[in-house]
């Protein structure tokens, strides 16, 4: 047996992240490991790792314990970890980066002809192409990826960890590392694939454990296995399948006319966008991440100035104005990044969850904060998203992931905006959670409001929206009806495929 983790344990304070957890990796194995937000996937990976240290439980490698008090020593012992938060260098070349901290020297200076050809060699070895002169920054995601995965590589590591590594990438880059996982895997590397995308785990696993609640439910191989039962144990109910009444459409509630961004050098400069949100629709922006999406949210938010265009919410001209103003005539935001922009780690889960409503009644008269009320209000939204917590009064930063992002997800849309834009709002969730959020985007929807959402799953995009406009390198190249437009005709837009007029939906 290549790796064993028997019987590991880890509370952090009431919490316990993981009970008695066993799990065994052979030699070549793609072994995936799913379960529900704070089930305890990353904790146990963690340990895995050298980030944390057990209670008690033991590993062994080869049939030999080995104990890791940090990353080096899981390194040292063949583990690497692709984390979601690539550890590179922006502005350094590929080769620098993968042989960082082992380059070969020239005396005092670096060998780069030397190092490029080790590292054109390990990329040939393992058919992972990449130009070793290339300026990281440069790099799509995908590749950026790619680079960490050589990185390790370049470690000699046998066992690769890949903590939802889809999570940031394109269908296509998706596809590709998929690829690459079972190449790994066939060339004798043994991986451990963390994911919510269950279709990914059928695609490529060989076999698949199930956590809930910190323990193990249950580990079979996938030819064994099917999404349904995988889903049922993970969140021990059946996902039920959601039918969308046709949209009672209003007047508009966000209007867009003519907004353009010169951007930085090196960032996305926005083309004349318009568009237009109406009571009772869900619109969808879809696109591949990193065509201008994130900062057409950032200027209707109020977050980045723009250099023309005007902006009305819910008839009020916000062109130009505040955050603060905006958040005021009605708009509520479910950040991409739910750490930058979305909360404040070091805060409390209740003071999280009233950001934004502190300055209103009834939970403010006079500058004085009720706190009953404060907490009541955590409390209601805690529960209501099933946001695994132990206290009201941990931090944020305690959070798993997923918990991060429902709690955040449950503050704006409680906010009862006419508009809310929600930007990859389920990202890192759990499939019960995303069934959760979509029914309360829906129901926000039903109910006569705006839903703007922004989405690279293209799957949401198609389940949700009533109507979608695709971006592409800073314009909206197309808009769609519901129904009238199949994946494969708006994953072509995605790429700027059509390079005709756009084509309007509204008329
Ligand atoms: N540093 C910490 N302090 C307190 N609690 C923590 C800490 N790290 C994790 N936890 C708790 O341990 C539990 C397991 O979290 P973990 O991050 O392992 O879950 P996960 O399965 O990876 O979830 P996700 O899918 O959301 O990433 C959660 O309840 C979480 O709140």
């Amino acid at each position: 047996m290549l790796l064993r983790m028997h019987q590991i344990s880890k509370s952090y304070g009431p919490v316990t992240a993981n009970d008695q957890v066993s799990i065994e990796l052979h030699k070549g194995e793609i072994l995936a490991i799913v379960g529900e937000n704070g089930a305890g996937k990353s904790t146990l990976m963690k340990i895995l790792y050298g980030l944390e240290q057990p209670d008690s439980g033991t590993i062994c490698l080869n049939d030999r314990q080995v104990v890791f008090h940090r990353p080096s020593d899981a390194m040292a012992q063949g583990i690497g970890m692709v984390q979601q938060h690539f550890m590179l260098f922006g502005s350094m070349t590929v080769a620098e980066n993968v042989v960082y901290r082992k380059e070969t020297r020239k005396g005092l200076f670096m060998d780069h002809r030397r190092n490029q050809a080790l590292v054109r060699e390990l990329s040939q070895r393992y058919h992972l192409p990449v130009d070793p002169q290339a300026v990281v920054d440069d790099c799509p995601v995908g590749l950026q990826q790619r680079i960490e995965i050589l990185k390790i590589l370049y470690q000699d590591a046998h066992i690769i960890i890949f903590d939802e590594p889809s999570a940031v990438l394109t269908p296509l880059e998706v596809e590709d590392l998929l690829k690459t996982m079972d190449q790994l895997s066939r060339l004798g590397k043994s991986i451990i694939l963390i994911t919510h995308k269950l279709h990914e785990v059928m695609a490529v696993a060989h076999r698949v454990v199930v956590m809930r609640d910190g323990r193990v439910i249950s580990a079979s191989d996938t030819s064994e296995t099917s999404l349904e039962k995988m889903s049922y144990e993970m969140v021990g109910r059946q996902i039920p399948t959601r039918r969308m009444t046709p949209p009672a459409v209003g007047n508009p509630l966000l209007e867009v006319a003519g907004l353009s961004l010169k951007g930085e050098p090196g960032t996305i400069t926005l083309h004349d966008i318009h568009l237009q949100l109406r009571q009772g629709e869900i619109v969808g922006i879809a696109g591949v991440s990193g065509n201008g999406q994130s900062e057409l949210i950032r200027c209707l938010a109020g977050l980045q100035a723009y250099d023309a265009g005007q902006v009305m919410l819910n008839g009020t001209d916000v062109t130009r104005a505040s955050a603060g103003t905006i958040r005021e005539a009605g708009l509520a935001h479910i950040p991409e990044d739910r750490y930058a922009w979305g909360s404040a780690p070091a805060a409390t889960l209740a003071e999280n969850a009233l950001v934004g409503a502190e300055g209103r009644p009834p939970f403010s008269r006079r500058g004085i904060l009720n706190l009953r009320q404060v907490n009541a209000h955590a409390a209601h939204l805690i529960q209501g998203y099933g946001v695994k917590a132990a206290s009201l009064f941990q931090q944020m930063a305690s959070l798993s992931g997923g918990n991060a992002q429902k709690l955040i997800a449950a503050r704006e849309i409680a906010r009862k905006t006419p508009v809310l834009i929600a930007c990859e709002p389920t990202r890192g969730i759990d499939i019960g959670a995303m069934e959760y959020i979509h029914g309360q985007l829906i129901e926000k929807r039903d109910q006569g409001d705006g839903v703007l959402l922004v989405s690279s799953e293209l799957s949401e995009i198609m389940d949700l929206c009533d109507r979608i406009y695709v971006m592409f390198e800073g314009r909206l190249n197309g808009e769609f009806i519901r129904g009238e437009v199949d994946e494969k005709t708006l994953g072509l837009y995605m790429l700027g495929g059509n390079r005709h007029a756009p084509q309007t939906a509204l008329g």
